[in-house]
């Protein structure tokens, strides 16, 4: 048993990413706080590693009361919605959510002299990038307001006086720990590796259903300009990606500057790479996706250039594609996630 290194305040820690880095912190001796609305996450998600409080980050009473309560020496803020399509549609939703609240939420934990974040962003503020790999100097221009929601937070999180913080950059997260009992577990679920995988696996006809997978995967777009003509992204597993949390905290525990980290492999997949690996993986050579149009907003092709999080936070991501798929494999087979998705469809 580790010693323990201090509370750590975790918004959104009921959802995916959040729970999965609420567990990495845990075992790494700290004890993850999660403050979450349960408007997307999951209380069994958020009860997993620690103390859990139900409430809004926009409710600065609530989060101030949290403070008091547990006096975290840093935080972490996942919460936040996360539908590219869904932002499209109601774009005041998204900076209502993802900016706005979030703005009250590092003021007031600062306020409380909680002055070190982690923030979780994204490979969308980069829009249809100018290069590839994309580094953290690429210039920032969204094509969507999720994209531009969580830049506008990254920048109002740099704008408080006296908080260090690190804005981390995801690409494509993916698999999860069913060994733990956590795993992806969205409704809608627009991700590549749940909609390929869950077909394969006999999930009940009604969780299909319920996510629009009654006739099999499709690939959307088969004309990228790309080595096989679907689009190509750069998958992470969600493991790797908390460790990178844990590694940020140390850095700005440890005196760091205020910083922006790329979190990806590397590596650039295609949809139909990931149709492939998958037929290994699930022992599928039968498994023939059908093909859609190209979805809207889909650039063709989204790499990171991660060598930044590799030299200075000593990040190095160690499971691979095939661990993905089947991680992911494993979760969906979960009568826990089959459950929580269907009440969750229900309760839509
Ligand atoms: O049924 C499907 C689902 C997805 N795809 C394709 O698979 C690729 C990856 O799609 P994902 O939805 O898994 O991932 P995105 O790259 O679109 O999304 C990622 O980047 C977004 C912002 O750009 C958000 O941050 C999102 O949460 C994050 O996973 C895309 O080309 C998509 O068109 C399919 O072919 N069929």
């Amino acid at each position: 048993m580790q010693p323990d290194k201090g509370h750590i305040l975790v918004s959104g820690g009921a959802g995916y990413i959040g729970s999965h880095v609420a567990l990495t912190l845990k075992k790494a001796g700290f004890t993850p706080v999660v403050v979450d609305s349960l408007v997307k996450g999951n209380r069994w998600a958020g009860e997993k590693s620690g103390p859990f409080r139900q409430g809004d980050i926009g409710d600065a009473a609530f989060v101030a009361a949290v403070c008091d309560e547990f006096k975290p020496v840093a935080a972490l803020h996942f919460a936040a919605f996360i539908e590219v399509g869904e932002s499209v549609a109601k774009p005041d939703m998204y900076f209502a959510n993802n900016r706005d609240k979030a703005k009250i939420f590092f003021e007031t934990i600062a306020a409380k002299g909680v002055k070190n974040i982690v923030f979780s962003s994204t490979a969308a503020v980069y829009g249809e990038p100018e290069e590839v790999p994309i580094k953290e100097t690429t210039a920032q221009k969204p094509i969507n307001p999720y994209g531009q929601s969580k830049l506008e937070a990254e920048q109002a999180m740099r704008a408080i006086a006296g908080v260090k913080s690190v804005a981390l950059r995801y690409f494509n997260v993916a698999g999860g720990a069913p060994e733990a009992g956590l795993g992806e577990t969205h409704y809608p679920e627009t991700h590549v590796i749940p909609r390929i995988v869950l077909p394969l696996i006999d999930a009940p006809a009604a969780l299909l259903d319920t996510l629009g997978l009654k006739a099999g995967f499709k690939l959307f777009g088969t004309d990228y300009p790309t080595r096989d003509g679907t689009a190509v992204r750069d998958y992470i597993h969600v493991l790797d990606l908390a460790d990178a949390h844990v590694l940020a905290l140390r850095y700005l525990l440890g005196g760091g500057d205020t910083n922006i980290f790329n979190l990806g492999s590397g590596d650039g997949f295609s949809v139909s790479e990931i149709v492939a690996a998958t037929r290994k993986v699930l022992n599928r050579p039968d498994f023939a996706p059908g093909v859609a149009p190209r979805r809207a907003g889909d650039p063709a092709t989204l790499v990171a250039d991660s060598s930044k999080a590799r030299s200075v936070l000593g990040w190095t991501p160690h499971r691979g594609i095939e661990e993905m798929i089947a991680s992911a494999a494993e979760w969906h087979r979960t009568q826990l996630y089959v459950d929580t998705v269907i009440a969750k469809a229900r309760a839509s």
